[in-house]
């Protein structure tokens, strides 16, 4: 894996909290985004190498809506990094982890991404991801 790609934080009001990180971070949101297939909308903050990712679910039966409801705002995933997502995906099953999909899934900011549940990771929602671009 080659670094933390981004923080993912589940937010219940993703425009209150655009402003909230921009005020914290010094800078603004550099995009905003839909993701329709996972039921969320999204904003990217450039920290130094990383990013955070501000995500707001769209509908009750979104993974974020429901993380909100069950216990609160706050930090959603860790997202890595990763050179070939095919590989990273073979290499972690074999030493046991529990991905949540069979095949990479287009998210945002131009990335494919894949799921470890968190039950496999101590309690921390993993995604990895590959760039398109
Ligand atoms: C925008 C695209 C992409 C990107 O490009 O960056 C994203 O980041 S999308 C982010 C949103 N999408 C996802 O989160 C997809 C992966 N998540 C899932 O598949 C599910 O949320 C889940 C992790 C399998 C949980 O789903 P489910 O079992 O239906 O939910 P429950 O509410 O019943 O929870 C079961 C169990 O898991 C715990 N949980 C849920 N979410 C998290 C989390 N983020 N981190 C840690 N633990 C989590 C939940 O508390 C339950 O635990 P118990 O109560 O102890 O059973
Ligand atoms: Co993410």
């Amino acid at each position: 894996m080659r670094k933390i790609e981004h923080l993912g934080i589940a937010v219940k009001d993703l425009k209150q909290s655009n402003e909230l990180f921009a005020k914290l971070l010094g800078n603004k949101a550099y995009k905003e985004e839909m993701v329709d297939s996972e039921g969320v909308k999204t904003s990217f903050f450039q920290v130094g190498d990383t990013k955070v990712e501000l995500l707001e679910g769209t509908g009750p039966d979104s993974p974020i809506s429901k993380f909100v409801e069950k216990r609160a705002e706050g930090i959603h995933h860790i997202a890595f990094e990763v050179e070939d997502i095919q590989k990273e995906m073979e290499r972690l099953k074999k030493e046991g982890f529990e991905l949540l999909n069979e095949q990479p899934k287009t998210g945002a900011d131009h990335k494919l991404v894949v799921f470890l549940h968190p039950r496999s990771t101590n309690g921390v929602l993993v995604e990895i991801c590959q760039s398109t671009q």
